[in-house]
């Protein structure tokens, strides 16, 4: 339990933005499916990225972590052993549906796990293709939920066409199409998140992108000796990028924030809500782009947020919404049932939360109807183990009338350990 209050003189300074959490997830697994060395700068030692690690070590790759400092010493994909022992995901999905079609490639029997939350969350979208793929898959409720068992090999290569725009299903069925005999080829209605992609061909991968559409040849290796640096996680750095934009009296620089255009959905919404932000320090020489961002207090108005910009911005509808209690007139959220599939119901727990401070917010079967301008006021909030409600409920804290408790507060490690201490370094 972690006991908050408002900011009396709003946040000022500047903090660097921890590594991003997809990114840093697949330095780890295209690492270890390399052969030589590969090196991480500004990995992001988070509990989701941790698990990624452990699995891994746990099929036998040798991987040294100092905070945020990795190094993965790859022997090839075939080096991959049986493990003796169970895969834990722990609370990540990234890490469940990656490594489902990692494992499926390889001729070994594999299970995973994770916590209560991954228990709940669909993972047909991926074990389904993966069986059309020859994939052998166990799981509860004929493989939609963990515990999931998997006897991988002598994939054959499949033409996909995704019913979601999800990263998770396009980049685990690419894996698995890495190992497969023939061509893979996956359609995504939307595009998604665009890592895995451009990762792979930094590794050497040959991949052919058109449109929505992704397409590779498999029976292909890796190549090593790479050196990733992974920019700051524009998904953490949202939570400080509203907060900037909704405290009074704020001004702040958020360092080193990842650029890539599949996710940056919320600095498009920030700008057309009329928030202030301006960048500095861009950097476009890397496969992924980044820059420093500055946002200061600013008045907004309400928006609708809609269609193909919904993968853009998935992970940051919280922040969202409860920004738009603070903009003036009413901001509908639409086309984003994949909420509901998320650590938690994200409608639901979203709703709940900013209810409680006094919010006028609606769920909707697709999202939430927010009409602004409402005096947030304190009230004892809960994480419900959802890194990004306990976020959502931390910055809610400060713009509330009197203290804001917050349960659970320690879900938020999973994507930003040193969320606590950045807030408090910009409070002054
Ligand atoms: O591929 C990834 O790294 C992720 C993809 C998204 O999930 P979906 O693929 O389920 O949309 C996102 O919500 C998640 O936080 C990370
Ligand atoms: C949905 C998220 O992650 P994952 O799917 O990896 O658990 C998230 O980080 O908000």
């Amino acid at each position: 339990m972690k006991k908050l209050t408002r900011t009396a003189s709003g946040l000022n300074g500047s903090i660097d933005i921890p590594g991003d959490k997809s990114i840093s997830h697949r330095s780890v697994m295209f690492g270890s499916l390399a052969k030589g060395k590969t090196t991480v700068e500004n990995f992001l030692p988070g509990e989701d990225c941790l698990s990624t690690i452990s699995c891994f070590r746990k099929l036998g790759v040798e991987i040294e972590q100092q905070v945020s400092s990795v190094t993965i010493y790859g022997k090839g994909m075939d080096s991959l052993k049986e493990p003796s022992d169970v895969l834990d995901v722990g609370n990540s999905g990234t890490t469940a549906r990656l490594m489902m079609g990692i494992l499926s490639g390889l001729p070994i029997h594999t299970v995973l796990i994770g916590d209560a939350s991954i228990a709940k969350r669909p993972m047909k979208r991926v074990t389904g293709p993966l069986r059309d793929m020859g994939a052998s898959i166990q799981g509860n409720q004929d493989g939609n939920f963990t515990p999931i068992s998997i006897q991988g090999g002598n994939l054959k290569g499949l033409n996909f066409v995704s019913p979601v725009a999800s990263a998770q299903v396009k980049s685990a069925i690419l894996l698995a199409g890495l190992q497969a005999n023939g061509r893979t080829t996956v359609e995504e209605p939307f595009k998604s998140r665009d890592h895995t992609e451009r990762m792979l061909k930094a590794f050497g991968v040959d991949l052919e992108v058109d449109g929505n559409t992704i397409s590779l040849d498999g029976k292909q290796e890796l190549k090593s000796d790479l050196h990733i640096v992974v920019p700051g996680d524009i998904s953490s750095a949202a939570f400080f990028l509203v907060a900037g934009a909704i405290v009074p009296r704020s001004r702040i620089t958020l360092r080193r924030v990842g650029l890539n255009p599949t996710r940056t959905g919320i600095l498009d919404v920030l700008k057309s809500m009329g928030a202030s932000l301006t960048y500095s320090n861009v950097t476009e020489d890397g496969p992924e782009p980044y820059a420093d961002i500055t946002v200061e207090t600013s008045e907004l108005k309400g928006v609708e947020i809609s269609g193909d910009i919904i993968p853009r911005l998935i992970d940051e509808i919280p922040i969202i919404a409860l920004m738009a209690t603070q903009a003036s007139g009413t901001t509908v959220i639409k086309d984003a049932e994949e909420l509901k599939v998320k650590e938690t119901n994200r409608i639901d727990t979203v709703v709940n939360e900013l209810k409680k401070l006094g919010a006028d917010i609606t769920a909707t079967e697709d999202g939430m109807i927010i009409n602004g301008g409402t005096k947030l006021e304190g009230a004892v909030l809960d994480s419900y183990g959802d890194h990004r409600i306990g976020m959502m409920g931390a910055i809610a804290s400060l713009i509330a009338n009197g203290e804001t408790v917050l349960e659970n507060e320690e879900a938020i490690n999973v994507s930003y350990p040193s969320f606590f201490e950045h807030l408090n370094r910009l409070q002054g």
